[in-house]
């Protein structure tokens, strides 16, 4: 089996959205898919009214193959401190011609008042690993995790672009959709991340390859790319206008600048990904203003780098769960 899905970028490319059908008949909610968390959770009629803001809503009453799974409950927070909580029902869920008969569908009865103010987004599918699920008293699959049994090859593709739809493909990789080869790198699953290491970086097509390892993860879910502050300093450091601004939540610079580097980090087998420059300009600090915020920006709340849509629009990522690799490639 197979299933291949259009994504849609949000203004900036903040955050990518995907049609996904839920229960019988269907009802079709706007998805954000997240590899960087791992549960498949939507805005729900059992919201209180002053929590919705022009979401659509899973209401599994109105479904025939509902079935409400007693006593148990979920919630979650994420990065930014946004968070979700409640209720579990088993149902049917369609991504891209691909349908798990029997999926844990989170319904959210409280969502933080981030979500409540994206009204273009209904819920995440976390295509994370299963392992940080946060359905209690007992953790629940995730949609691929669901799904992978019966797919063609193990694998899920993300293929983002830059102001533009691009693809998440499930079960198959489309020879059609990247240039050159696929470089694979592991994966370390345990904390439940796409985790890998990179070899290091370069700054300009004319800089020097910074042999450091970068351990992060590769995360579908997160708008920038935060990289540890040596490399952002090397970076910025680059562009003639770059200002860390605190007062502004980190590196910014004049949107205009001439000076803005490409940045290739390295994936394996001497491969480097190129990010164009102009993908590092993400958006302007306030409006009128002259100065754009980085798309770059430093990892140390973090703690591990995170590459985000920022970087992930550069490339064509294979997420191989059979193998536990990442695959990279230009496109
Ligand atoms: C507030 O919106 C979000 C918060 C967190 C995630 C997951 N990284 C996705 C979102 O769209």
């Amino acid at each position: 089996d197979r299933g291949s899905v259009q994504n849609s970028p949000k203004l900036y490319d903040v955050e990518y959205l995907m049609p996904v059908s839920l229960g019988t008949p269907s009802q079709q909610l706007n998805l954000d898919l997240d590899t960087g968390s791992s549960d498949l959770w939507v805005f729900s009629t059992l919201l209180k009214e002053s929590m919705v803001n022009g979401q659509t809503l899973y209401n599994p009453n109105a479904s025939t193959t509902s079935d409400k799974m007693e006593g148990y409950t979920w919630k979650i927070t994420y990065g930014d401190q946004s968070y979700s909580s409640g209720d579990v029902y088993i149902d049917t869920v369609t991504i891209g011609d691909l349908t798990v008969s029997t999926q844990a569908v989170e319904a959210a009865k409280v969502v933080s008042e981030e979500f409540t103010a994206d009204s273009d987004n209904d819920g995440l599918v976390g295509l994370g690993f299963g392992i940080i699920n946060t359905v209690q008293p007992y953790k629940q699959k995730t949609f691929f995790e669901k799904a992978m049994p019966g797919l063609d090859s193990p694998v899920f593709t993300a293929d983002l672009k830059a102001g533009a739809p691009g693809r998440y493909n499930f079960g198959y990789i489309d020879d059609d959709a990247y240039s050159g080869n696929i470089t694979y790198v592991p994966v370390n699953s345990t904390d439940g991340f796409w985790r890998w290491v990179s070899p290091g970086f370069q700054v300009g097509s004319a800089g020097s390859f910074n042999s450091t390892r970068i351990h992060g993860i590769a995360d579908t879910g997160t708008t920038l790319l935060l990289l540890p502050d040596s490399v952002c300093d090397a970076f910025y450091s680059q562009i003639a206008s770059a200002e860390y601004e605190p007062s502004q939540g980190g590196y910014t610079f004049e949107c205009g600048d001439p000076t803005v580097p490409d940045f290739y980090f390295g994936t394996a087998n001497g491969q480097m990904i190129r990010i164009p420059g102009s993908y590092m300009s993400y958006s302007k600090t306030d409006t009128g203003s002259s100065r754009c915020f980085g798309g770059m920006q430093s990892d140390s709340g973090v703690g591990f780098t995170i590459w985000g849509d920022v970087a992930l629009k550069a490339a064509f990522v294979v997420f191989d769960q059979g193998s536990e690799q990442l695959g990279w490639a230009e496109k």
